[in-house]
């Protein structure tokens, strides 16, 4: 364990400015009688200001009632400046570090400003308001100091925890899987990637929505016992029900047509296996470079941005290997640590096309502070689509700017590789040799004298098969070598 002093660097920097306790740690905080309501604090005339100024700019947070269904749709939360808060659990403070670096990341690939990033160590984050509750007026004091609008929180909160917070620190407080469901929002280009975001936002906002309700069951309690009193008949009851009315309507369109979107894509990729064009997906961690390295292979032209999650939508190229074989490369959506679920569910059939390739080419980004990291959280979620058995090139990119130690040890951790730079080229030719070595060889051998007027035959066999031996004859074109079922079949007929 590194020494404490270093552990709470930053814990001290805010001790400095507004006084919190680095060595406290809170883990005897009583939450007993919960917290929300009971806050001892006077409400000064700063906050009362704060909290107007508050609502004014409260547009459309992931929090706000639904007043129309549309607001959901691609909404954007509009995160301004921002204030970054991790709870840091176990692991190293790199770790810590790295994982607060990423979120910073994913906040300005979201638009936002970053003004400040703290974390705190705990063994467990508060369940009442994520980090210690003695620690949220410092935390107060930093938003206010800063001029933050929002604080993201590093993780996935409860509704109650997000409530808590919002409550004592007076700005919006949204975590990293509201963040990330909006970045995909921004991002979302095709009819398909809208829907499979709205899906996923609004499978996240219905969770919200159900922590709402028990507050307002309560309520229920008070009227259905007679007590139809002026704070217990508010609008909200009806108002809950109705929304998640609408909201599991739009649910259940959403799935209809996104089912639709999928059958097409099912008989494309039903298309491909019936010609037994082998398929070769790209994946990896975002911004790893998966884009670029496809446009190196095939020069595609797709978008490539420094940003996180460029790439919602699957392009797919076909593409000739250099013994004439065809085969098709797909870019595909940028994983990450801890992705929400809602989207990988809703990313299901985006997904199921690396779930269905003949081979993975999983790109890393040889010059990020954690690799290593990052190839486990792309496995991860390859295992949970069902993509853990599928044979995987790892390809070290950026080799341009990663430092060689690095490569090397990624190198000796993971033997099947191959190391490249997207930026300069170096490495593609061998980057390419190796996914053509990959490639499903096909299974049947012949040996065939293909008349010249079968030159369609002669091609196929070029594109689908592999040819070990051709000779041209007074009689036609004598070929031998390894061929598809179906290929294989129509050249029974000139079998020698
Ligand atoms: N130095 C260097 N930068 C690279 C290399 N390959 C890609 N990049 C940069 O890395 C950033 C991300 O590249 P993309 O190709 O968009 O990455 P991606 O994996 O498709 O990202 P998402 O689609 O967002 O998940 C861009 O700024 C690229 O210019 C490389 O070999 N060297
Ligand atoms: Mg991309």
């Amino acid at each position: 364990m590194t020494n404490h002093a270093e552990e709470f660097s930053l814990d001290a920097e805010l001790e400095k400015t507004v006084g919190w306790d680095a060595d406290e740690f809170d883990e005897t905080d009583d939450f007993e009688s919960g917290y929300a309501g009971d806050d001892p604090e006077e409400v000064t005339a700063g906050d009362m200001d704060l909290a107007a100024r508050h609502e004014l700019r409260r547009v459309a947070g992931l929090r706000t009632e639904l007043e129309d269904i549309t607001e959901v749709e691609y909404r954007q939360l509009r995160l301004e400046r921002v204030v970054l808060v991790g709870v840091w659990t176990d692991g190293t403070i790199e770790d810590a570090e790295n994982s607060m670096a990423e979120l910073a990341l994913l906040a300005e690939t979201a638009g936002s400003e970053v003004l400040d990033a703290i974390y705190q160590r705990r063994q467990n984050p508060d369940p009442a308001t994520y980090v210690g509750r003695g620690k949220v007026d410092g935390l107060r004091e930093i938003v206010q100091a800063t001029g933050a609008d929002t604080v993201i929180c590093d993780g996935e909160l409860a509704p109650s925890q997000l409530r808590n917070l919002e409550d004592r620190l007076k700005v919006k407080v949204v975590d990293r899987t509201a963040l990330i469901l909006d970045i995909f929002a921004q991002h979302a280009k095709s009819k398909e990637g809208k829907a499979q975001v709205e899906l996923a936002q609004l499978n996240y906002m219905k969770q919200r929505l159900r922590g709402w309700g028990g507050n307002l069951s309560r309520q229920v309690g008070g009227r259905v016992a007679g007590g139809a009193g002026i704070g217990g008949r508010g609008p909200g009851e009806t108002k809950i029900e109705t929304d998640r009315r609408r909201i599991n309507d739009k649910i259940a369109k959403l799935r209809r047509d996104l089912k639709a979107m999928a059958g097409t894509r099912t008989t494309m990729r039903q298309e491909r296996r019936r010609n037994a064009v082998p398929s070769v997906a790209i994946a990896g961690y975002t911004n790893a470079g998966k884009s670029s390295l496809l446009n190196r292979l095939t020069g595609a032209g797709i978008l490539v941005d420094d940003s996180l999650f460029a790439t919602l939508d699957p392009t797919t190229r076909r593409t000739t290997a250099s013994d004439g074989r065809v085969y098709t490369l797909s870019d595909t959506v940028g994983f990450v640590r801890q992705l929400p679920h809602q989207l990988v569910e809703a990313f299901r059939s985006t997904l199921e096309e690396v779930a269905d390739s003949d081979l993975i080419v999983h790109v890393v980004d040889g010059s990020h502070a954690d690799p290593e990291g990052q190839i486990g959280a792309v496995r991860e979620v390859l295992a949970e689509i069902g993509a853990a058995k599928i044979p995987e090139l790892i390809v070290i990119n950026k080799a341009d700017v990663a430092d060689p130690l690095v490569i090397a040890r990624l190198r000796q951790r993971e033997p099947h590789s191959v190391v490249v730079s997207a930026r300069t080229g170096e490495g593609i030719t061998e980057a390419l040799a190796a996914i053509e070595d990959d490639l499903p060889r096909p299974q049947v051998e012949f040996d065939a004298l293909v008349p010249y007027a079968r030159g369609d035959l002669v091609d196929q066999i070029h594109r689908l098969g592999e040819i070990t031996s051709l000779e041209h004859t007074a009689d036609g074109t004598r070929i031998a070598g390894r061929a598809t079922e179906a290929l294989a079949g129509e050249l029974a007929t000139y079998a020698v």
